[in-house]
């Protein structure tokens, strides 16, 4: 949650015209409708994009044994040494050794108890069963617990699992993660005249919204179902989503106040708290955010392709980030580029690529295509009334 919404009503109204709440309000309001989900226990290899929800400790020193940093000798007492044995990584036969004698000792093998330090290959002189060199103490051996002690705090909760803290989470013995739970997302796509496949002919538009939610939804922390092609029925609008098992419901299309935009009128009907309904922004004004009487959220998107993603990252992206318990990104901002008008009262979204001096603006951000948004790697929030300076960059889902 951030501070912009702590005193923010909790219903907001479209006031006429394209109107609609303040672009950055919105975001606020989604962020304020969200509380992180519960805390679970997933198995390691399935944690991965989730965000601990306690933090994570050591369940073992680090190394675990005194162990060989280097492929050589491990030698006790002063040399020459006598050579009694070889130890490789994986075994444990030489307990201790006796000073004065060496044994030879792979990388990760655990070393004997009494020795004094391994002397690599590459400094020793080996002669029939001897072996001689300068004894450097506790040179190339990795202590037990030198990298961390059993019980260490090692990462915070709320930090993000990713690969690499997969693989740390099992160097310190972790077989299980208690994770919040991601969010569950379902995908409804409205539209007769929206296809699934195959070139677009007469009266017909590829579904474009479809193929963007499930990569953008996991992005941002939350667990895609599969999307849903659903018909341009009040009936059918609202048997889907009644039905919907998810935590969030994503509607695309049917957002507005055409003849087949049923998403407000079964959500009025649910009787649903409308907590935004349209937003100043350009494009994506026709999007809103609803809570139903069973806690589920639902997310309504503008049909057009840019002005859905638009809006999915407004409402979408903010509400899975506080569910799943990520940490809302803090705003970058840069110097825009290029010749760019403002609009007067609206906010304008606009798909900018990032450079060493500033965002440029990639062009081809008509609602309609996500030709732009494809070239880009950020959009530039351009605030009404914007006469050149800094803006807030977000980022596009990667
Ligand atoms: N009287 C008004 N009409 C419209 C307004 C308005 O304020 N008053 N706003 C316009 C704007 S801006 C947008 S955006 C659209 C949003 O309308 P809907 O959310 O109801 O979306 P649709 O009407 O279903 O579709 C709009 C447009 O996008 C195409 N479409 C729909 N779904 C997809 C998809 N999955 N992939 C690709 N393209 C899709 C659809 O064919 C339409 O061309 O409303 C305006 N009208
Ligand atoms: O706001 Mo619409 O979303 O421009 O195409």
């Amino acid at each position: 949650m951030t501070s912009d919404s702590q005193a923010l009503p909790t219903r907001w109204r479209s006031h006429g015209g394209h109107g609609g709440v303040a672009w950055p309000v919105a975001r606020s309001v989604a962020a304020a409708a969200a509380d992180p989900l519960d805390a679970i226990d997933l198995p390691l290899a399935a944690a991965g994009g989730a965000v601990l929800a306690v933090p994570l400790g050591a369940r073992a020193p680090l190394p675990s044994y005194n162990t060989a940093a280097m492929d050589g000798y491990a030698v006790a007492g002063r040399g020459p040494w006598l050579v009694t044995g070889r130890v490789l990584a994986g075994h444990t036969m030489f307990r201790a050794i006796l000073a004065g004698h060496a044994v030879e000792i792979a990388t990760g093998a655990p070393v004997p108890d009494g020795s004094d330090a391994v002397l690599p290959y590459e400094r020793a002189v080996r002669v029939g069963s001897t072996v001689d060199g300068v004894l450097e103490p506790g040179r190339h051996i990795r202590w037990r617990g030198e990298e961390c002690r059993e019980g260490t705090e090692v990462l915070p909760a709320g930090t993000l699992v990713t690969p690499v803290v997969q693989g740390l989470a099992a160097s310190l013995g972790h077989d299980v993660l208690r994770v919040r739970r991601r969010p569950r997302v379902a995908i409804l796509v409205t539209g007769d005249e929206v296809a699934t496949s195959g070139r677009p002919g007469r009266g017909r538009v590829r579904d474009a919204v479809g193929p963007v939610l499930p990569g953008l939804v996991s992005w941002a922390g939350g667990r895609p179902e599969a999307v849903a092609a659903v018909e341009d029925r009040r009936a059918a609008v609202a048997d889907a989503i009644g039905a919907a098992a998810a935590d969030v419901v994503v509607v695309c299309g049917a957002c507005s106040r055409g003849p087949a935009d049923h998403v407000r009128g079964v959500l009025q009907e649910a009787e649903a708290e409308f907590l935004v309904e349209g937003v100043a922004c350009r494009p994506g004004h026709p999007q809103l955010l609803a809570r139903l009487g069973d806690g589920r959220l639902v997310v309504g998107l503008p049909g057009n392709p840019f002005a859905a993603l638009v809006a999915a990252l407004t409402l979408l992206v903010p509400v899975l980030t506080v569910m799943s318990g990520r940490t809302r990104p803090v705003g970058e901002r840069a110097p825009l580029l290029g010749e760019l008008a403002a609009h007067a009262v609206d906010t304008r979204l606009v798909a900018v690529r990032r450079t060493a001096g500033g965002a440029v603006p990639a062009g081809h951000d008509r609602p309609g295509l996500l030709w732009g948004a494809a070239l880009a790697d950020a959009l530039a929030v351009v605030p009404p009334g914007w006469r050149g300076g800094e803006v807030e960059l977000i980022q596009l889902p990667t």
